[in-house]
């Protein structure tokens, strides 16, 4: 992996000539602009060399990538095409260091990886769709860049409070983009997303100022570890900031439905008062149950972040970490929190990587 660092653009660039020279028919499954998904190729795989020496975690990463790129049409026929195209594009690009035991190396590590992915897929299949139709049932302009959408899947979609789904519209085929659910499970089935609209964001410009209800979206399998341990009685401490509120909401009615009297402390931050587009909702919460505070943390010219604050509270020893929010929130974040004595395990957020590749 270190050779390719450097020419990491060139390699997955040259990879995708080969493989849509060589498997015209593969073209389809990607979207059209594949600015995004050239940067995404190499991420899953630096994801992967991160945490090679970490099986469970890399399983499960793993897993989860399999799962969920049924939604595009992959087959297990597709993996070796694949490979083959990914070790030529490294072949050429790592050309000083390439000699046959390279290659058998690598050989090796994608057909693990492959297989990984393509039993995970399999084992789905048996369970789930690999895609969910969704109708919009209700959309609120909570400001003119934020949208709260509510939609309707086509059939039951389980997923806990915490995680978050792609979601394509009909605008954008086969642009995927993550979103939290900003609601724990309901009976009534349905699903809320919150959207900030960002610049250059088809997609998320999209679900603003183009989504209406009885428009239909798909939506991929549920994904994410950002979720509460009911085993354990530790408190709460959430970061959430901007849209990052979302998932924040669904923990605490996950906590409420669980019954269990353990305390929650949210810090919600903002860029002004006026951007703190679901505060009453979180008031709200507050109000109904004892064992939650909120604290809404608006920047004062940048001299007061919503990371910082968690320093003028505390001690946080009894309590798990969870921090939601933009990239360099949560980078921040994961600092102070570190800084005020939390141990990594016990402090939760979702990839970094994915919200960038995400955040629009
Ligand atoms: N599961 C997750 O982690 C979720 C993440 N998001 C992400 O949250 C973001 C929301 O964007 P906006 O509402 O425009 O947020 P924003 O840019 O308005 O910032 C929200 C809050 O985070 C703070 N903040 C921003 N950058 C910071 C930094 N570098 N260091 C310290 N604090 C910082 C701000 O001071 C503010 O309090 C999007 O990037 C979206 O992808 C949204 C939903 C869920």
């Amino acid at each position: 992996m270190a050779e390719v660092g450097p020419v990491a653009d060139k390699v997955t660039s040259y990879f995708y000539a080969l493989l849509f020279v060589r498997h015209p028919g593969l073209r389809p499954l990607f979207p059209p602009a594949m600015d995004a998904q050239r940067d995404r190729l190499l991420k899953a795989l630096l994801t992967a060399a991160e945490h090679i020496d970490n099986t469970p975690v890399l399983v499960e990463y793993l897993q989860n990538l399999g799962r969920g790129h049924r939604k595009y049409g992959t087959r297990a026929e597709h993996y070796p095409a694949v490979g083959e195209c990914l070790i030529g594009a490294l072949n050429k690009y790592a050309d000083a260091v390439w000699d046959a035991d390279t290659e058998a190396a690598w050989v090796r590590t994608y057909t693990t990886i492959s297989q990984v992915m393509i039993d995970a897929a399999a084992a789905d299949e048996l369970r789930a769709p690999p895609w969910w139709q969704a109708e919009v049932v209700s959309h609120d302009l909570r400001t003119p860049e934020v949208a709260v959408l509510t939609l309707r899947p086509d059939q039951p979609y389980p997923f806990r409070a915490g995680q978050y789904a792609s979601l394509e519209t009909p605008w954008w085929p086969r642009i995927w983009r993550h979103y939290s659910f900003a609601s724990a499970p309901r009976s009534d089935g349905l699903l809320a997303f919150h959207v900030k609209a960002v610049p250059a964001g088809w997609v998320s410009n999209a679900l603003v100022h183009r989504a209406r209800p009885g428009d239909v979206v798909r939506l991929g399998p549920p994904a994410g570890s950002m979720t509460v341990d009911h085993t354990r009685d530790s408190g709460l401490l959430c970061l959430g900031g901007g849209t990052g509120i979302a998932p924040i909401k669904a923990l605490v009615e996950d906590v409420a439905e669980h019954g269990a009297r353990r305390p929650v402390e949210v810090f919600y931050g903002a860029r002004s008062n006026h951007d703190l587009y679901d505060i009453d909702t979180m008031l709200r919460l507050q109000q109904t149950h004892p064992w939650l505070e909120v604290h809404p943390v608006v920047d004062r010219d940048g001299l007061l972040q919503l990371p910082d604050a968690i320093r003028t509270f505390g001690p946080w020893t009894a309590y798990d970490a969870y921090v939601s929010g933009p990239p360099g929130m949560i980078r921040s974040g994961v600092d102070a929190l570190r800084g005020v004595g939390f141990p990594a395990e016990r402090i939760r957020h979702d990839s970094v990587e994915e919200l960038v590749a995400s955040g629009s």
